[in-house]
């Protein structure tokens, strides 16, 4: 019988201790439910443990082999790039090493039904009958992202949440690096008419970014007292990510590999993107990675961010 080949769950990184404990609890329940396989979960910035950390853990309890899994809702910049970097330098720290890699989460059913599911207990009485949602405009909250492709992705998300759930509309808005803002995509959605708004971020779990989308809802709600206007929670460790985690894990391990790359910004040459194309991926550097040298915090010395 040969042994399945270990998980291992890559994480962004949050300055939110809620966060980070999230996501740390959400591998640990992983764990629980395929206890058949070594789980691990590191993330690729900010909070310990860091993804190598996550690796020697594994090699330590004698793996050889593991699938890794991007928690990311998109394929950008981390899920595309210094994921894949971070692994192949854990490669050549652990030679004997051998991995598969597998695709970001969303859009996918599993996730819009969680959402969906957000948006009933925003409204909670208020959003029971279909005649309410036809009431409801959904403003939908994605990163942000310098990569088009990521971004258009929260846009399919916000379509597919639509489709055939009644509401109104579902509008797209981002955090930052990407128009419109919060308090723009508030304007444009009343501007279609809408009186009752709920802003649903697309986020996996508490964090600094969605404190801010609420907090800048709630800022754009006291300037605009004739709107309506609803904060949802984030998406969360529900059990439809848990069984999500381990389709993309079992898709990476049967090679059976349904990445979008059709509109890549690394692939194809998109207009204002030409210069991305072939462009080398360099790893992340986490603070605590043993190989590099910070004395604080958040620094990027491997890449540059176009702002
Ligand atoms: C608060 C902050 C950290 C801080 O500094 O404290 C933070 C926090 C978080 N980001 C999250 C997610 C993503 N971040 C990115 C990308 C970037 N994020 C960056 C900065 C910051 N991110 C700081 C705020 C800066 C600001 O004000 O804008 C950039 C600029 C720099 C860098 O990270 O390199 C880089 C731009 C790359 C580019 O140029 O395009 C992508 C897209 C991608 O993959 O590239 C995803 C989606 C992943 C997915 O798909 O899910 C989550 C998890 C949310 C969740 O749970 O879902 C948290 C946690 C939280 O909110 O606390
Ligand atoms: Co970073």
């Amino acid at each position: 019988m040969t042994t399945p080949p270990a998980l291992l769950i890559a994480g962004h990184g949050t300055r939110d201790d809620a966060g980070a404990e999230a996501f740390r609890d959400f591998v640990r329940q992983l764990g629980a439910r395929h206890p058949e396989l070594p789980v691990a979960g590191g993330f690729i910035e900010l909070s310990p443990p860091p993804l190598g950390e996550a690796v020697t853990e594994l090699v330590e309890q004698g793996v050889r082999r593991f699938a890794a899994v991007p928690l990311m809702l998109v394929s950008a910049g981390h899920a595309k790039g210094d994921i894949p970097a971070a692994l192949a330098r854990e490669k050549e720290r652990h030679p004997g090493i051998s991995y598969t890699y597998g695709r970001p989460l969303g859009p996918h059913p599993a996730l819009l039904n969680v959402l969906e599911r957000r948006l009933d207990e925003a409204l909670g009485s208020a959003g029971r009958t279909p005649g309410d949602r036809a009431d409801v405009t959904v403003l939908l909250v994605g990163r942000g992202s310098t990569d088009p492709d990521a971004n258009a992705e929260v846009h399919k998300a916000a379509r597919l949440l639509w489709e055939g759930r009644g509401y109104a509309g579902v509008e797209t808005a981002f955090v930052s690096l990407a128009a419109p803002d919060v308090p723009s995509g508030l304007d444009r959605c009343v501007r279609l008419g809408a009186r009752r708004i709920v802003v649903l971020p697309y986020f996996l779990f508490t964090g600094i970014l969605p404190d801010r989308v609420r907090h800048q809802t709630e800022g754009w709600a006291a300037a605009h007292p004739e709107v309506e206007v609803l904060s949802a929670d984030v998406i969360g460790p529900e059990p439809e990510l848990l069984d999500l985690v381990w389709e993309r894990y079992e898709e990476a391990v049967k090679g059976d590999l349904r990445m979008n790359c059709d509109s890549c910004v690394y692939r194809i040459a998109l207009p204002g993107f030409e210069d991305k194309v072939g462009m080398p991926q360099q790893p992340h550097f986490h603070p605590d990675d043993d190989d590099h040298h910070h004395g604080h915090g958040h620094h990027h010395g491997a890449h540059s961010h176009a702002h």
